[in-house]
């Protein structure tokens, strides 16, 4: 639709009031700002100046303390006030630049007047403080914008539904106070401008898409009905965008009683943490916290065991030939991150209940305290009523008092006088004290001898048993690993628990001897990893989180059935936002997870969401058509209009004259503009190998599991790290047929394809993969 000059003049006209508005607020705030740093300061500096302190007597010491609190208080007012107004600041600068992207206009039924509406990163008044300049875009008025066209419109708020009318839907780019694009829109948000903002270039930080939110994608943001809401979609189709403007419309709706260090995103690996840390500061909040499932896992797991991660799971397997192990590995994967398995799991704690606990023995010097049947006796002999964590505590309790009446007993072994003998001033001044102590600190001195020998013997003997204590206190005595080991070793036992016959591996023998090899080398392969973990966590009481209020999962297909159970319990007062494509389950357990629907059983239909999108926008028209034929049911994937090259699949003789025409490509790549390319490999050790020999040549940087972030620039990339990222190019390596041949590496590769923004290059020796569409 075509805009009028008249219209533009107005337009502009009042996008310089407004800046200048802002301007002027910014500097009010500035002087505010100033001043307040100013006071608190001051009020630090003489903090003690504005106190009568006084302890002579008990009146003036309560004095003192109210006077105290009193000045702390203003202090602490002063702080937050400051806190408050550069917080504001920054907004305001924030929206000087562009103070907003939208515009409608509204007339509520009922109503004779229209309203319009600007919508901005933040919101800004007038100076009467009433009517709003710009409305937030996750003000509740704000969700016209994005979900309705000129005509009926309505819209929810707190205190009901708003009906009426939407007569002008008008969208703006504006730079440094200066409209640079304007039109008005029809159903959708404008491609025009969804063309422009796509067109750009990659970079190393993800960008806010808050001018430019589709409609599927609002229903995502703004859902917080349900307990727990199911997002899957195709590669490129906004879900983590919209999961990181969820959390800020969530901050803005709760803000008061939800704060961004309550809420958690576990996402697949650190360059990707990076990556999406700057959308959240852009859009004025605090970031949430973030982590990886992995670092879950290593914080838990502790030293006992090295903790294989998945990315060496995921290297290991790429890199095996289809031998018996390989094929033994692979089920005992699948099976081990089943809900079977987790089944199983839950059953086995269940006859643990009534008969086969395993403990370790306390011992002390080579002396058995307390022997491991004799503690299997005790935990029976308790209640069974009392939950199977509740005896564990329990016991513990009788493990101290045992341990305790142990060093009573062990205070005259010849030891502890040979000990006593080695003491130095300070060890004798600690026995005084606790002397002292215990004589209700009376003024008195060793004078007895009996006494100061026991005393000392005392604290001789408790030094030592230091680490034994703080080993019961945690629980160290219940030996988890042997009675996980059992599972692998105690054939009946495992087929009494996994009741269902069926659900057994064909390959038991073999998983049962690689996970026992494991467990005698000390080494937890990844998938015992959240088994034996939850087998720990059942055993000794569930550690929960519960100032965790919104848990956010990204990329879930890569989370086994019993990762998302885990996730459950741990954070028991949270609701949940998953999001993933099946498509791209990178790791050999991701089959485990099925359909994502499934996750649906986790709160239960009644409190479960699931949104789909289809249409996907990282990529050109071209890559989409093309990468969407790499995967069953790609048909159902809507590529978004925006052309581009089409995708080039390239035969090379040999790796020499591959890796000529990779640097060839590279330079061209370079000179078009290009500024992020990745040279995507299968591995981690082809990327270790293809960058030292591009190296020699060009400029790139080698991306390993521990790479924090990334850069401007060639990037070389093992595929399943360049999740959840985009490039302005890519450049597949080598995707030769016996390169990405097993069924297992299609979804791999389409991730590794699908990772392209502009340009897609396919290279290959000999036969293509069986994985790329003809031409
Ligand atoms: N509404 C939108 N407006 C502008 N850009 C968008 C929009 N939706 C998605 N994009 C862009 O599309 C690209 C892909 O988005 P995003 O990474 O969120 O998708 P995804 O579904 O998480 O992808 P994948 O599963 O492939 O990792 C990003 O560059 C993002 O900025």
């Amino acid at each position: 639709m075509a805009i009028s000059e008249q219209d533009w003049k107005d337009e502009q006209q009042r996008v310089t009031e407004v800046t200048g508005k802002i301007k002027h607020k910014i500097a009010q705030l500035e002087a505010d700002v100033g001043q307040i740093r100013g006071d608190v300061i001051d009020m630090r500096k003489d903090f003690w100046d504005e106190v009568t302190v006084n302890f002579s007597n008990p009146d003036d010491l309560g004095e003192t303390s109210t006077n105290l609190r009193q000045q702390s208080q203003v202090l602490s007012d002063r702080e937050r006030a400051h806190l408050q107004s550069s917080k504001l600041l920054k907004k305001y600068r924030k929206l000087v630049e562009s103070p907003y992207f939208g515009r409608i206009d509204f007339k509520e039924h009922g109503s004779s007047e229209t309203e319009s509406i600007y919508l901005g990163t933040g919101s800004f008044l007038d100076e009467d403080m009433e009517s709003f300049l710009v409305y937030d875009w996750r003000a509740p008025i704000s969700s016209l914008y994005y979900d309705g066209a000129p005509g009926p419109a309505k819209y929810e708020t707190p205190s009901g539904e708003v009906s009426g009318e939407m007569e002008l839907k008008r969208q703006f780019i504006i730079h440094d106070g200066k409209i640079q694009v304007m039109f008005d829109t029809g159903v959708t948000i404008g491609d025009e401008l969804l063309q422009q903002v796509l067109s750009h270039s990659a970079d190393d930080r993800m960008k806010s898409i808050v001018a430019t939110i589709q409609k599927e994608q609002n229903a995502v943001i703004r859902n917080d009905k349900t307990r727990m809401l199911i997002v899957q979609g195709a590669a490129g189709s906004g879900k983590t965008s919209a999961a990181l403007q969820r959390v800020a419309y969530l901050l803005y709706k709760y803000r008061g009683s939800l704060r961004a260090d309550q809420m958690l995103l576990f996402s697949p690996n650190p360059l990707f943490n990076s990556y999406v840390s700057s959308v959240l500061p852009e859009l004025g909040e605090d970031n949430m916290q973030q982590t990886t499932f992995q670092a879950y896992l290593e914080h838990r797991l502790g030293k006992e065991f090295e903790l294989e991660d998945v990315f060496t799971q995921t290297e290991s397997l790429l890199n095996s030939e289809d031998t018996p192990e390989y094929r033994a590995r692979i089920e005992s994967i699948t099976y081990k991150s089943s809900v079977a398995f987790l089944d199983t799991i839950r059953r086995y704690k269940e006859m643990l209940e009534k008969e086969g606990m395993m403990f370790k023995p306390i011992v002390f010097q080579g002396k058995v305290v307390v022997s491991a049947d004799e503690m299997a006796a005790h935990f029976y002999s308790y209640d069974r009523a009392v939950k199977l964590a509740g005896r564990i505590d329990l016991m513990r309790e009788w493990l101290l008092k045992r341990l305790a009446d142990f060093a009573q007993a062990e205070k005259k072994e010849p030891w502890v006088e040979e000990q006593m003998q080695l003491l130095d001033i300070e060890d004798y001044q600690r026995a005084f004290q606790t002397m002292r102590r215990k004589q209700n600190k009376k003024d008195t001195t060793f004078n007895d001898h009996d006494v100061e020998k026991d005393v000392l013997a005392r604290m001789v003997v408790s030094d030592r048993l230091k680490p034994v204590r703080r080993w019961i206190k945690r629980l160290r005595y219940v030996n988890v690993t042997g009675m996980y080991r059992r599972l692998f070793t105690d054939q009946a036992l495992f087929r009494q628990a996994a009741l269902d016959a069926d659900s057994i591996p064909a390959h038991w023998e073999e998983i049962c001897s690689l996970t026992l090899q494991a467990l005698r080398d000390k080494r937890l392969l990844y998938e015992d990893a959240t088994p034996f973990l939850y087998l720990k966590e059942l055993l000794q009481g569930f550690r929960t989180n519960t100032a965790i209020r919104h848990v956010i999962v990204d990329e879930v297909q890569d989370y086994s059935a019993f990762q998302l159970e885990f996730l459950k319990r741990l954070f028991p007062r949270a609701k949940m936002t998953v999001l993933g494509d099946l498509n791209q389950a990178i790791y050999a357990h991701g089959e485990a997870l099925g359909s994502l629907e499934n996750l649906v059983g986790l709160y239960g239909a009644e409190d479960t969401e699931v949104i789909s999108l289809t249409r996907s926008y990282r990529s050109t028209y071209e890559i989409v058509e093309f990468t969407r034929q790499m995967i069953p049911g790609g048909e159902r994937i809507v590529p978004f209009n925006r052309p581009g090259e089409a995708p080039r699949v390239i035969q090379q003789a040999d790796e020499k004259s591959l890796d000529e025409a990779v640097i060839r490509d590279l330079r061209e790549l370079h000179e078009q503009g290009y500024n992020y390319v990745a040279v995507i490999c299968k591995t981690a050790e082809e990327s270790r190998q293809v960058h030292e020999r591009l190296s020699a040549t060009l400029q790139t940087r080698l991306v390993t599991k521990t790479t924090p972030s990334f850069e401007k620039g060639t990037l070389v990339v093992p595929a399943y790290l360049a999740k959840g990222v985009e490039f302005d190019a890519v450049i597949i390596y080598n995707g030769s047929a016996d390169v990405y041949r097993r069924e297992s590496e299609r979804k791999l590769f389409y991730t590794a394809c699908t990772r392209a923004m502009h340009v897609l290059h396919v290279y290959h020796i000999g036969e293509k993969s069986r994985f790329l569409p003809n031409p």
